[in-house]
């Protein structure tokens, strides 16, 4: 019996609540480590040391949001789920109970068939019940579980898409969270679930067992139900270290991946091996894991030494049980019913207590996760949203002004703007020129209200754009940016990402393409703009077949043809206030730069735009050009007026035209 029991102990406390290879990952309130995120990032603000009544009804509340996302997700699998758990407690008290009769009546002199036949037949269907309904059971809770898993994965990105600025994503403590939070997505409401009803099922297997106990006496009571609270106690210090330790390895872990990447990637691919810089970035990818391993092992050691003895304990106590039970019936005074009857109960409830305890340190633990599923889901929005309402976005008619702002992307970071004030006016085009790091992108970035200026304000046509909703801001605008998007989709997705009410529209994404100078190369493809713009979807089926001629190979462009592809994304978007090309052209040839150029510039005739160029040849037609240097704006005029003046754009002038001087002529 003592294997028995403590082999039910081990399967109750292996019972981690782990999928696969996935790690159930904690909050920070249980590092010990304080984690807060500043006022800026509106995240939750976590202590060490919370009040535990606090923290209790913290936990109540997070069970009933797990519970009721299941529920919403799916109410008939989950209503399946927990008819099924709750018969497959009752099945082994009953059987024990069963048995007990049989036996009793099998013991008995002179029974009859007619008196065995009610409890055999019991355990028969007991059996047939053990048979089917933990199977049913568990088929009912993967559909729950993948249910609740689409819909909070559903939440969870519909509110990253409600931050609308940069901040969030550059911060590492939120990725960190994004990364925990989306890991609780895939497993946490179903394991909460889960996690509830194996304690509600454990207490209805020990409440039954313990009924079943006491009619032989309280000692044996007292005997199983002192093994029930260090176990517990036990389980839950256990899941406290666990949560510590993989919040230590998140970062390790972000590193390994990270390394992962790079070694395994196309981008790095080409650099890694002209370099040999292999062998370095493996040492450091194992020198993360190594580190993230010895954690792991550390918390594993625990594991170990705990589970152990818990074994052991379980051991003694059933061993107990045992002899004293064989004393009494060698006495006469139980019978051999009882023994049996004995035996089974102090099994069933061991193992019971043991999941139940498990069950807690996993829900525990699933709740940590959740924590962060439920801070993204509850966070501020990142951008302040004015307290009297928005106010709507004119169609710019007078221009947008800087004034006097200031920016730094948080408090560590040195100003990367100085008391910028500029006017960009309606229907001009304006240059931006400077040397690297000048600013220029991050002024983009405020236009586009990534961010709001650390000081002053910035406006269009008046109104403040802190007043107004960043999407609405954003319809009335198109960019192409300096670090643009390579999606690896089919050319057609890749142009109508730009303008999802297009998407479907293909005389209008040829169109953007030609403005681009880019629609012969997408025509040319294999299967023209339905061609994938990647390998790595090949072969997922999704990409035509053999017998319709068309090849699940994916096209990769090169460099300057998704450059054109990006203004073409850029430019689907018609008949928008204000065009900011942010270096539209760098990865042209000449002819094509040339050709980009004059289609854009023809594109801008009549608009307001904001044009950011090194090539200086780009914007010498420019209505105005503002230098900037080191987050001023340090000189502004026309090309002329500006050459004449003999600063930093004359300079800089005459450095690029000298290049394109042929010095024999000279
Ligand atoms: N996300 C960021 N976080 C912190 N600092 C940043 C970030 N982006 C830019 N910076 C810093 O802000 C300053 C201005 O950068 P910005 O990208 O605006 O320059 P730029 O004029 O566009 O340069 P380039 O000509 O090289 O594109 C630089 O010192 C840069 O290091």
């Amino acid at each position: 019996m003592a294997a028995f029991v403590t082999h039910e102990a081990q399967e109750g406390g292996g019972a981690r609540h782990e999928t696969g290879g996935a790690r159930p990952e904690h909050g920070p309130e249980v590092s010990g480590a304080r984690h807060a995120h500043g006022p800026e990032t509106g995240e939750v603000r976590h202590e060490h040391g919370r009040e535990a009544g606090g923290a209790r009804r913290g936990q109540v509340a997070r069970i009933r949001e797990a519970v009721i996302l299941s529920w919403r997700a799916g109410p008939v699998p989950l209503s399946v789920t927990v008819l099924c758990s709750l018969v497959s407690a009752a099945l082994p008290v009953a059987s024990a109970l069963w048995t007990k009769a049989v036996v009793d009546t099998l013991a008995r002199p002179g029974f009859a068939f007619a008196d065995v036949l009610p409890p055999a037949a019991g355990l028969v269907v007991a059996g047939m019940l053990v048979a089917v309904v933990p199977r049913v059971g568990s088929y009912a809770r993967g559909i729950s579980d993948r249910a609740a898993g689409v819909l909070s994965q559903d939440l969870l990105f519909a509110s990253v898409e409600r931050f609308t600025g940069l901040r969030r994503f550059e911060d590492p403590a939120f990725q960190d969270r994004l990364r925990l939070a989306q890991q609780s997505t895939a497993q946490t409401p179903g394991q909460v679930v889960q996690g509830v009803l194996e304690c509600a099922a454990g207490g209805l297997t020990v409440a039954g067992f313990l009924a079943s106990v006491t009619t032989l006496g309280p000692a044996m009571l007292v005997l199983v139900a002192a093994t029930a609270v260090p176990v517990l106690v036990a389980q839950l210090r256990l899941a406290r270290h666990h949560a510590s330790m993989l919040w230590k390895v998140s970062p390790l872990e972000r590193r390994e991946i990270f390394y992962t990447m790079l070694l395994s990637g196309l981008d790095a691919a080409k650099e890694l091996r002209l370099f040999g810089t292999g062998p370095v970035l493996r040492l450091r990818m194992l020198a993360e894991r190594r580190a993230s391993n010895l954690q792991r092992r550390g918390a594993e050691r625990r594991d170990l030494l705990t589970q152990g003895c818990l074994s052991l304990l379980a051991a003694v106590v059933s061993g107990v049980a045992l002899i004293w039970a064989v004393n009494l019936a060698a006495e006469g005074a139980i019978g051999v019913g009882d023994v049996l009857l004995l035996v089974a109960s102090v099994a069933g409830t061991q193992g019971a207590v043991t999941r139940i305890a498990s069950a807690v340190a996993g829900t525990h633990r699933q709740l940590l996760l959740f924590d962060h599923y439920l801070g993204i889901i509850r966070a501020e929005p990142d951008l302040p949203v004015p307290v009297a309402g928005h106010r709507e976005l004119p169609e710019l008619r007078r221009g947008i002004e800087f004034r006097d702002v200031w920016f730094r992307y948080s408090d560590d970071h040195p100003w990367a703007l100085h008391g910028v004030s500029v006017f960009i006016p309606y229907g001009q085009a304006v240059a931006l020129v400077g040397r690297n790091g000048s600013g220029k992108s991050t002024l983009v970035k405020l236009l586009c209200r990534f961010y709001d200026p650390t000081r002053g304000s910035i406006s269009w046509d008046g109104t403040d754009l802190r007043d107004v909703r960043p999407e609405d801001l954003r319809e009335r605008m198109t960019v192409v940016f300096q670090d643009f998007m390579r999606y690896e989709m089919t050319a057609a997705d890749n142009i109508g990402l730009g303008d999802v009410t297009a998407m479907g529209d293909r005389p209008v994404l040829e169109s953007a393409a030609r403005l681009a100078g880019v629609h012969d190369t997408l025509a040319a493809l294999p299967r023209g703009y339905d061609t994938p713009l990647t390998r790595m979807f090949t072969g997922d089926g999704d990409g035509g077949s053999e017998e319709d001629g068309s090849s699940d190979d994916g096209v990769l462009l090169s460099g300057g043809q998704w450059q054109r592809l990006a203004i073409a994304r850029a430019l689907i978007r018609r008949g928008r206030d204000l065009v900011v090309l942010d270096e539209p052209s760098s990865g042209l040839d000449p002819s094509a730069e040339h050709d980009v150029h004059t289609r854009l510039g023809e594109h801008r005739a009549g608009r307001t735009s904001l044009l950011i160029s090194h090539r200086l040849g780009a914007v010498r037609s420019a209505d105005t050009i503002l230098v900037l240097s080191g987050g001023t704006v340090i000189e502004q005029g026309t090309h002329d007026e500006l050459v004449t003046g003999g600063g930093e754009y004359a300079t800089l002038f005459r450095l690029q035209a000298s290049g394109y001087t042929d010095d024999r002529q000279a």
